[in-house]
């Protein structure tokens, strides 16, 4: 706009300044910081008699997308503050409605009220959904808080009742993207009834104003271009079409201007003006020539009138000052108006289905428009933030990389990232998915609470414990042990140690470990009911209590859902403190609640801090992200794009040394909530990386990088592999701290990747059926005093074989070597195996277990799970059961070397592990696995060596 340097502005004959005498006001479609601050728009206001501005979600863009208005601004809020994207660019744009509204007050005042008004539009998301824009209309009201600021509501089926509503709650309204005669009509009356029952509760209606904004060029762009095909096809009504062209969008406008002035007219109308109402103007909006064939200024020279506006792009309203004309055009000629309106109809113009097209690709447009804003808001922000946020990056070949645009694209099109954010099933499978989605919310509900949780914490460090024994499964321990193994002991803390076994010997390492009088019990259960927990409660309690006595309660805390069966044990028991998790958040995405804050928590980690950190992977995928901005979305789409389209359904985490326990929590997350029905995500934790030559085409490669402690192996390893065409996605946490980020991140994405697959990614159908398995078993224990009998396929030494009657038959007998090469004889290229431990989990084991897959990756080039029974059957056992069948599982069991009771039953540690295990192998052999079991008799050590050999024999 040149209006800063024409010389010819604000002369006496100055046509903008004209307009007011033919009762219009001339608002500018405009709005840009520099220009408001620079005086620019001051000058307009004196020079050229302005009246108004509008902005709306284009205009925007084109005012914060480009350049560096915003940026220092930017800056300076993301120093103390953590915003996401959308919340950013609300804090910008209300800065400039402010700063616009204070320049245009004074025309307020001079006009009591009539003009001087500045409009900002509710996000365009919300053009149909009434209550979303009520809401978002009040609140912006509210926080603008400028009498001369009007909210911008789209006149839509759904948005017309929010603008009925605001009218009577008395906020002034700029409705907009009217096209049809109709839907002025029916905004004129949400007026009218706004207003009316505002006066009918004795409220003053004398401070409301509203504009109507009807849109004018665009109705000729499309009717013109209808014209024009129909000419060229030789359509037999050629001439009277044309004569047509550029007529359509001033006679409909020159119709809907009758329209209010019949209303004005009317009783109604004129009891509410008798109570100081001010009349809802038609605004002409869309007003710049969009077709160069036509005068520059057609849509407002042809539009003039007496109490109407028009909202006039800066181009435009130089070339209206230069050479604009004024005359009452609006009510000039009306009957030959209406004779176009009919004409166009009779011709089958079609204009009810051009308006109704132009709407929704008004509303579609301004969401285009606001979808590119938010991708530079979020652009900008994420290089602000730099290290303070994860930062991803994905090398994928290209045909993985198309294909994830695609899906991108499609999100962005359906706005799906919203109706998650909304807790819509239908982005899963329209089941209950929306219940469990309360994890989306939990890192601002836990902030609120924070001053608990520290409490909490000096109340633990008061206490001088030396030591905290967390007793819980799969989403109760997985998130806590990430925190002990990353952050260590804190000075001052206890130590944070995480039991998740049903082990004799791993429960008696533990207690080991630990004085318990001077330890700290955390007890975790959502349920409540899970077995392993219970146990464990009872083992220990009793345990302390020895050396406690009655006080032993006041050593126990419960971390568990609200009237749980855990809960009541932890009343009943006088436990020192119970903390509550939230019903609406499964296990695997509870570590950011409760479930791995009290831990965290007690053994002196500064929780708020973890929090914030969080905060900023939580904004980070806001709902006001694009898609395309969305890294924790990018994530889920590679997972599942990669998965459903290109087979490579095995993700493979790599961690640095320093945390590498993350694996252990996102191998749950990733398993349990997409492996099932058939499909999912088959999570391969730490798998120590080898050459590209012992893989398949069946993985993606997620690669968690502290940047401080790097492994030069690793990421040697990980280029060799990205420059081989795997799919590499790494992901840097700047700091240990951010593992919270990750926290967030993985479970967004999963989410993501679970829609993606078409699964509901927060349930868990085949961990029950082993659980269930397992209670016939021990309730069999309880009534007979043992486990029903089992009979071995085949024995070898010290080694004796199960499976049931297929899979014994499929592995025909022989001696250890035979049995094991007819299972891994099995094996096709895109399977993996399990190696499937039931004994304690120690350094010794982990290192066994290690070495052993490793070897069998490398012989058979398939990927490798190695994992510990029962700990893994709240956690990948899900996939296992449920997922495609592609793995191969061979189950070890062995001797308990010695056995503990517990307390209350008759079963003991070792037949409840034992029962597990035979519950998890008849549901394996149930869902037709291919599956194996290996007992082994005698010393541990000796019997995995043998077992190692026979296996290296047999590959
Ligand atoms: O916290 P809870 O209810 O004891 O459950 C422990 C784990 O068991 C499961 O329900 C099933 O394995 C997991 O989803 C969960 O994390
Ligand atoms: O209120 C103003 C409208 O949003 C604007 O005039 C639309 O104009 P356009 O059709 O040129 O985008």
């Amino acid at each position: 706009m040149n209006v800063v340097t024409k010389q010819d502005v604000g002369t006496v004959a100055n046509v903008l300044r004209g307009m007011e005498k033919h009762g219009q006001s001339p608002w500018l479609d405009f709005i840009q910081r520099s220009f408001t601050a620079n005086g620019s728009l001051q000058k307009l206001v004196d020079e050229d008699g302005l009246k108004g501005v509008t902005s709306n979600p284009a205009i925007f863009e084109k005012a914060m997308g480009y350049g560096t208005d915003y940026d220092a601004q930017i800056k300076e809020l993301l120093q103390t503050e953590i915003l996401s994207p959308g919340e950013l660019y609300e804090r910008l744009a209300i800065d400039d409605i402010r700063a616009t509204a204070k320049v245009m007050y004074p025309v307020f005042e001079a006009t009591k009220g009539l003009d001087g008004y500045v409009s900002l539009e509710v996000s365009p998301y919300l053009a149909f959904d009434t209550k979303g824009t009520i809401e978002e209309a009040r609140r912006l009201w509210k926080t603008v808080g400028a009498q001369n600021l009007m909210i911008k509501i789209p006149g839509t089926h759904d948005g017309v009742p929010a603008f009925q509503m605001a009218t009577d709650e008395g906020i002034s309204v700029n409705v907009t993207l009217l096209f049809s005669l109709q839907a002025y009509k029916d905004v004129l009356e949400a007026y009218i009834s706004g207003l009316e029952s505002r006066h009918a509760r004795g409220e003053d209606i004398s401070k409301i104003a509203s504009v109507a904004s009807f849109f004018v060029s665009r109705i000729d762009g499309k009717i013109d271009a209808a014209i024009d095909k129909r000419v060229a096809a030789g359509d037999k009504d050629a001439e009277a079409l044309k004569a047509l062209r550029g007529k359509v969008a001033i006679a409909n406008a020159k119709v809907a201007y009758q329209h209010y002035l019949e209303v004005k007219k009317s009783d109604r109308w004129q009891k509410l003006a008798a109570a100081g109402a001010q009349p809802q103007r038609l605004l002409w909006a869309s007003t710049g020539t969009k077709d160069k064939a036509y005068s520059d200024v057609l849509y407002v020279d042809e539009l003039v009138g007496p109490e109407t506006v028009n909202t006039i792009p800066p181009a435009t309203f130089d070339a209206f000052r230069d050479h604009g004309k004024l005359r009452d055009s609006l009510i000039e000629d009306v009957e030959g108006a209406k004779h176009v309106m009919a004409q166009q109809e009779r011709l089958g113009l079609d204009l009810h289905g051009v308006t109704e097209t132009l709407v929704k690709e008004g509303c579609a447009s301004f969401c285009d428009a606001f979808d590119s804003l938010l991708g530079v808001v979020a652009r900008k922000e994420n290089e602000i933030l730099a290290k303070k946020l994860l930062i991803q990056k994905a090398e994928l070949p290209s045909d993985i990389e198309e294909a994830v645009k695609a899906e991108t694209e499609t999100w962005r099109k359906s706005g799906d990232l919203r109706k998650l954010w909304a807790k819509d099933a239908s982005v899963w499978t329209g089941g209950d998915e929306g219940k469990w989605l309360k994890w989306l919310d939990i890192v601002d509900d836990r902030l609120a609470h924070v001053s608990e949780l520290e409490a909490f914490a000096s109340d633990v460090k008061a206490r001088g414990f030396t030591d905290v024994l967390l007793l819980g499964m799969g989403g109760s321990s997985l998130g806590p042990e990430v925190i002990a193994e990353t952050f260590g002991k804190h000075a001052g803390f206890p130590t944070l140690h995480v039991l998740d076994s049903t082990d004799p010997q791993q429960v008696k390492s533990f207690e080991g470990k630990i004085d318990p009088a001077k330890t700290l019990f955390i007890v975790s259960s959502k349920s409540g009911g899970t077995l392993e927990p219970n146990i464990l409660k009872a083992y220990f309690f009793e345990a302390a209590k020895k050396v406690l006595g009655d006080k032993v309660g006041q050593n126990f805390v419960a971390v568990t859902d609200p009237g749980s069966h855990m809960e009541q044990v932890a009343k009943g028991d006088g436990f020192w403190k119970i903390f509550y998790g939230e019903k609406q958040i499964g296990g695997r995405y509870s570590v950011l609640s409760n479930f791995g804050l009290v831990p965290a928590a007690a053994s002196g980690l500064p929780v708020r801090s973890f929090l914030e950190s969080a905060l900023r992977s939580v904004k980070a995928s806001a709902q006001s992200v694009p898609p395309a901005f969305n890294t924790a979305f990018q994530l889920g789409a590679i997972l599942g794009v990669a998965a459903t389209k290109f087979g490579r359904d095995k993700v493979t985490i790599v961690a640095s040394p320093a945390i590498y326990d993350l694996g252990a929590w996102l191998e749950q997350l990733l398993a349990e909530s997409t492996g099932k029905i058939g499909r999912g995500l088959v999570p391969i934790d730490d798998e120590t990386l080898g050459e590209p030559a012992v893989y398949g085409n069946d993985r993606v490669f997620a690669y968690l990088r502290l940047t401080g402690e790097t492994s030069s192996e690793q990421d040697a390893a990980i280029a060799a592999l990205a420059k081989a065409g795997q799919p590499v996605v790494t992901i840097d946490l700047d700091t240990k701290e951010q593992i919270a980020q990750a926290f967030f991140h993985w479970e967004f994405a999963t989410a993501v990747a679970g829609a993606v697959l078409d699964i509901d990614p927060f349930d868990q159908p085949d961990v029950e059926a082993s659980k269930i398995e397992t209670k016939k078993l021990t309730t069999a224990y309880n009534e007979t005093g043992s486990l029903p009998a089992e009979t071995a396929f085949a024995t070898d030494g010290a080694f004796s074989f199960f499976a049931d009657a297929k899979n014994a038959g499929a592995l025909k007998g022989g001696d250890t070597v035979a049995i094991l090469k007819a299972l891994f004889g099995q094996v096709k290229p895109d399977d993996y195996i399990g190696i499937l431990a039931y004994v304690e989990r120690d350094e010794s084991t982990r290192a066994w277990i290690q070495s052993l897959r490793l070897r069998i990756r490398d012989a058979l080039k398939v990927a490798t799970a190695a994992e510990f029974g029962p700990r893994f059957l709240h956690s990948t056992g899900q996939a296992y059961k449920g997922g495609a069948n592609n793995g191969v599982f061979l189950q070890i069991t062995a001797d308990d070397a010695a056995d503990l009771p517990v307390p209350g039953e008759k079963y003991t540690f070792g037949v409840v592990k034992a029962a597990q295990a035979r519950g998890d192998f008849d549901v394996l052999a149930e869902r037709g696995r291919r599956a194996l079991r290996v007992h082994i008799k005698g010393p541990l050590d000796e019997g995995l060596r043998a077992l190692s050999s026979a296996i290296e024999s047999a590959i």
